[in-house]
């Protein structure tokens, strides 16, 4: 249809000189074999009718929301553009009578950025003081009882909400919505990745540290941000806001910023938070410190048909708090919101409705269900013909056939590829044919930028893939793995190239270990993937798979608790006082084997003592961010035995700052020249050490030449500079649990190398032994390693500066199974040292 003819039948919508195609939810448009498999079906496939019988107005130019848009204007028409628009005073009506909603639009309808702004000004989502009985502790964290035996309690004074927090599987995602949402409010955030823990001092910091984070004249001093995420009632000013929140106050909110995130390592929550942006793990630490989650008013739990082991905990706790007695909350309700574009709307109606009302044959009363009609833009699925024999083969070929025969832009904007892959070095190997291929093209035909958006890349890396791209006549190719899979927006991408596999995590109770493995992603991956195209304006997705194979895959995925080692989810149950973690509320059960096996490596850890009774030891562990194995080496290299605490938080700093700080060189030239100073760094103890003695040469170096020392060894500086922010952040954390002293944290600039040496290397290793001793292998006579525990042979990877060396044992850190069973972040340790590290 012409667009005049668009226009007289009222299918855009002109704001100012500004045309917006209001194709495709106008009209709910009948499904062709070509556009997007329609996305919202309960679980017997058929759409749940709403309880209530509102009509919504199809025509956002005769709806006059009972809420005006606030924020900034120039964002207005495309938020008005949203299918979700139409629904803000339905979503506001439901939440002000239920408890629960679930909410089903999909992919670009607007869930995400819409819902939260919606109710973050409702009276039921204002700041409240409120009297509360708490029970009294002693210092052991246990409960101080009465004569009688009941529980001594005191009352207290406490505010109660304010925030609305929205969880994301993933830290990118949260982050960049946060962005979006802070430009949306008009009150914007830097969400580069860059920030915490460089106190915006500069690339040239006095610290030398690195990159400046918030904006010009922002203090993101860490301190605080390990302050909030340590347990401080944060997210807001002490401002109390009167039932009658009152527009002066608005205005002064938005002032200080609206718009907070808090991903591990990385927080943004600028006093008056109102809508905070966060992991599912991070949720889960602040339901540790806070069991009432008093700082919020409602939670929205986004992408819940991921399954994730932190959503599927979190959905219990939730289920704990609205099904509960409300007295740690004075009585005020939380609200909780589920969300998804593919969620299995019966099952979680009927998870999250109370027992009560199980019993009484009324399941699902409590909670509200609605289906959000239409969708943004629309989205043409391109099949395969035929299976391809060559995914890397099919990609190449399909990218360049998009590049050369659609245009770089339309009126929408940019029309840029985002192609979905399993893994790193699947991406890495199709950035170097790309490149490659693109070098050979006519110089008539527009330039490629490739950008890789993986896990393990550092945020300021993955953040790089969501700019817009600055050169002319160049189209941007993203190439990500699943991590851009839901809730993302990918700014300019039109086209989606869907290579039909994931890799996928798998725990195997019987061995005790976990494999990644490519295996085909379900139907309602591949409708998120296909989601990712139309955001912006009409896109296209090309499956690199047959429309036979679609027909195949599973109708969603294996949820991940079931499938992977549930060693943290025990230990953040047994945290929160869930001492029989098997009557605990899930949506599915993991197998009882996964279960007794983490309650064991528990045991083993120290976590847990002879009782099953959470310990000293593991209360004190899941303070850290970082996953329980990690957080004792921690504790271990604080105890005096060891006492190599700042040693082992440099080595944690170097592993968990995502990718592995050394790149891989491939040119044989290279190799060569980079080898001779990557020698220097090696140590015979192995990678461990190694990485320590990276990461204090790196800090002894004067700041004006640490980027000559990452570039003649090959180190990725980003992932340094994170390491840098972690390090900084876990010896905070440790100060503050007094496991540090203040004064032993010497400015780096006047720390001058000296090699640890063999004896401390020795200690280090023991200390990290109490966390992995369980990760060992001894040398055998035919010169395998067999692993202590379950007697597997692992092989050294490649990556390790100990492949190829035999030695008596070894411990390592990760443990892959690709072709192989590979050990990852090898040491060379004493087959003794493991019965020492396993006794008490
Ligand atoms: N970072 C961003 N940059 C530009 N536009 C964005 C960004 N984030 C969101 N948008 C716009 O807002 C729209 C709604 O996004 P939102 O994430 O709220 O949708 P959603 O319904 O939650 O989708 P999904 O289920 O895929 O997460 C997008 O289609 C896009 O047009």
């Amino acid at each position: 249809m012409s667009r005049k003819r668009k226009a007289e039948s009222g299918e855009v919508l002109k704001i100012g000189n500004k045309t917006i195609s209001l194709e495709g939810y106008l009209t709910k448009k009948p499904k062709t074999a070509t556009s997007t498999p329609s996305t919202s079906t309960s679980d017997n496939n058929t759409p749940v009718p709403s309880t209530e019988n509102e009509t919504i107005t199809k025509d956002p130019r005769e709806f006059k929301p009972s809420r005006p848009l606030t924020g900034d204007p120039s964002l207005f028409a495309t938020r008005r553009a949203l299918p979700l628009y139409l629904y803000q005073d339905r979503i506001r009506s439901i939440l002000s009578k239920k408890d629960v909603l679930v909410l089903v639009g999909e992919t670009g309808s607007g869930k995400s950025t819409q819902v939260p702004q919606f109710l973050y000004q409702e009276r039921w989502c204002q700041r409240r003081r409120v009297k509360v009985k708490t029970k009294v502790l002693d210092k052991e964290g246990n409960e101080v009882l009465e004569e009688g035996g009941k529980a001594k309690t005191r009352e207290e004074t406490v505010n109660v909400g304010g925030v609305i927090a929205i969880t994301q599987p993933r830290r990118v995602a949260a982050t960049t919505l946060a962005g979006r949402v802070a430009k949306e409010c008009g009150t914007p955030l830097d969400t580069s990745g860059r920030g915490t823990g460089f106190k915006g001092r500069g690339p040239k910091g006095k610290d030398g540290k690195g990159s400046k984070g918030g904006k010009e004249g922002e203090e993101w001093d860490e301190e605080n941000d390990v302050v909030e995420e340590m347990g401080k009632n944060n997210g807001g000013d002490e401002e109390v806001i009167e039932e009658n929140g009152n527009e002066k106050k608005d205005r002064k909110d938005q002032e200080k910023g609206l718009v907070g995130y808090s991903v591990r390592f990385d927080h943004r929550v600028p006093p008056g938070t109102k809508i905070k942006y966060v992991t599912e793990g991070m949720l889960l630490q602040e339901l540790l410190r806070d069991p009432h989650l008093r700082q919020y008013s409602a939670i929205i739990v986004d992408e819940i048909h991921e399954r994730s082991v932190d959503v599927d905990l979190l959905s219990g706790f939730l289920k704990q708090i609205v099904t509960g007695d409300k007295a740690g909350r004075g009585g005020i309700p939380l609200k909780v919101v589920v969300m998804s574009a593919t969620a299995q709307v019966e099952r979680i109606k009927k998870f999250f409705s109370s027992d009560d009302s199980l019993k009484k044959g009324t399941s699902g009363e409590e909670v509200e269900y609605l289906e959000i009609e239409g969708r943004q833009f629309p989205v043409e699925v391109i099949y395969e013909p035929k299976p391809v024999p060559d995914i890397q083969e099919a990609l190449l070929k399909t990218v360049f056939k998009i590049h050369t025969q659609e245009p770089l832009s339309d009126k929408h904007g940019k029309k840029d590829i985002l192609c979905f892959l399993t893994g790193q070095e699947e991406i890495e190997a199709a950035q170097r044919l790309i490149e490659e291929f693109a070098e050979t093209l006519d110089p008539k035909v527009p330039k490629v930028k490739v950008f890789p958006l993986f896990g393990q890349l550092s945020m300021e890396a993955q953040h790089e893939a969501f700019q817009p791209i600055k050169h002319p006549f160049t189209r941007k190719i993203v190439l990500a793995t699943n991590i851009a899979e839901t809730s993302v927006t990918v700014p300019g991408v039109r086209y989606v190239v869907d290579c039909g596999k994931a890799k996928v995590k798998q725990y195997r109770p019987r061995l005790g270990m976990e494999s990644l493995l490519a295996k085909p992603i379900s139907k309602s991956s591949a409708i998120q993937r296909t989601g990712r195209a139309g955001r912006e304006g009409p896109g296209k997705c090309f499956r690199l798979y047959t429309a036979d194979t679609f027909a195949t895959l599973p109708k969603t995925d294996l949820p991940e608790i079931l499938r992977t080692d549930v060693l943290g989810a025990v230990l953040t149950m047994k945290a929160r006082g869930i001492d029989d973690v098997l009557s605990f509320p899930l949506m599915d059960r993991p197998e009882l084997e996964a279960v007794e096996n983490a309650l064991v490596h528990l045991h083993v850890l120290g976590a847990l003592g002879d009782d099953g009774r959470i310990t000293d030891t593991g209360r004190k562990m899941v303070l850290f961010p970082v996953t329980a194995p990690y957080a004792r080496v921690l504790l271990a290299a604080a105890d005096p035995r060891y006492d190599c605490l700042l040693e082992a938080i440099d080595i944690i700093s170097c592993i968990t700052a995502g990718d592995d700080i050394f790149m891989q060189v491939r040119s044989e030239e290279d190799k060569e020249a980079v080898d001779v100073y990557r020698k220097e760094l090696q140590r015979r103890e192995g990678d461990l050490i190694t990485y320590l003695n990276t990461m204090q040469r790196f800090v002894s170096t004067p700041s004006a030449d640490r980027g000559t020392f990452c570039k003649q060894r090959r180190i990725n500086v980003r992932n340094m500079r994170q390491a840098l922010n972690i390090r900084k952040q876990l010896r905070s954390l440790s100060v503050k649990n007094k496991m540090l002293d203040a004064e032993s944290l010497m400015p780096d600039a006047e720390v001058t190398y000296q090699p640890v040496s063999p004896e401390t290397a020795e200690r280090i290793l023991k200390a990290f032994l109490k966390g992995f001793a369980m990760k060992t292998a001894v040398l055998a006579p035919d010169a395998s390693y067999v692993t202590a525990h379950g007697k597997h042979v692992v092989a050294i990877h490649p990556s390790s500066s100990l492949h190829g060396v035999k030695r008596e044992a070894i411990m390592f850190l990760e443990h892959v199974y690709t072709q192989k069973n590979y050990a990852k972040k090898v040491s060379a340790i004493q087959a003794g040292w493991i019965a020492e590290a396993l006794a008490a």
